[in-house]
């Protein structure tokens, strides 16, 4: 990746500018966080079992016809029978949720299973990032009627969700970590559901462990969320692993 340039903005925002004497190489996060750390691949990593993807594909679709079974013909009885059988199916094979934690912290696991960008994850839409050479990291999506806050609106928490896990994830693209200390959102304007959002996030500042990120969701040219968040450099155990330490390293 190279340094963030004075390109014109995406969308009318500025790109930033980086402080002049920060390095935001991977090769200085490297050096700052040891030889555990592992930067994020970009674009996202091959599946390590296609099924895996295929199966959390289907229960996407099924979650966004669940969302709409209230005003269907469909007899509902029948359905919910089925769909338990698969579940009773699924229950006695799958890791407790506990090991479950444990297994995601090998490899990329934290990475595709997250609740944003995570294909592994039924929760997530999902949001497929791209890091950008201008240091920022962007992507696109369009939201469904299980996201909705407002009428044929994005709830605003789960703009909140997609900003912070942007931010972090721009927060790595420029080779910078932590936590979310804090954060604060402007809703600018209505966030629509059923259109594509572009999103947005870069690294605007960096100093010793703090790092100041800001992010942005727009609707063709229009505004309708920007945020600023202080991540601080924080160590949090490892499940499963006793005295190990995780720098969020391999993309929580
Ligand atoms: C790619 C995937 C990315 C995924 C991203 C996901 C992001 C997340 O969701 S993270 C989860 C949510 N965040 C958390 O759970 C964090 C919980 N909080 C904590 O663990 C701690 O408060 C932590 C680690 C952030 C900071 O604690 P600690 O290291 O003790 O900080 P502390 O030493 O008190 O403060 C350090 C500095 O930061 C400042 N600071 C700390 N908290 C804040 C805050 N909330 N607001 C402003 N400044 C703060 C302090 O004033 C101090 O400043 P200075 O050095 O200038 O005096």
């Amino acid at each position: 990746m190279t340094k963030q340039s004075d390109s014109p903005g995406f969308g009318g925002v500025p790109l930033p500018k980086l402080g002049p004497n920060e390095d935001f190489s991977l090769e200085a996060a490297r050096k700052r966080l040891g030889e555990t750390f592992e930067p994020i691949p970009t674009p996202e990593l091959p599946p390590a079992d296609p099924d895996l993807d295929r199966a959390v594909a289907e229960l996407r679709r099924l979650r966004e016809a669940t969302a709409a079974l209230a005003h269907s013909e469909v007899e509902l009885g029948d359905i919910a029978d089925r769909l338990a059988e698969v579940a009773d199916l699924l229950e006695p094979r799958v890791p407790s949720p506990s090991k479950r934690l444990e297994t995601m912290w090998t490899g990329a696991g934290t990475r595709r299973s997250n609740p944003v960008a995570g294909p592994e994850n039924p929760l997530a839409p999902p949001v497929q990032f791209y890091g950008c050479d201008d240091g920022s990291v962007r992507a696109e999506v369009t939201l469904g009627p299980v996201y909705q806050g407002p009428p044929g609106c994005v709830h605003g928490g789960v703009s909140a969700l997609i900003i912070d896990h942007m931010m972090g994830f721009a927060n790595h693209w420029g080779g910078r970590f932590g936590m979310t200390a804090h954060y604060e959102i402007d809703y600018r304007s209505p966030t629509p559901l059923l259109e594509p959002l572009s999103l947005r996030a870069w690294v605007q500042e960096g100093e010793g462990r703090k790092t100041w990120t800001h992010a942005t969701i727009h609707a063709g040219e229009r505004l309708c969320v920007e945020a600023r968040g202080l991540f601080l450099e924080a160590s949090v155990p490892v499940p499963g692993q006793p005295g190990t330490e995780s720098m969020l390293g391999d993309g929580g």
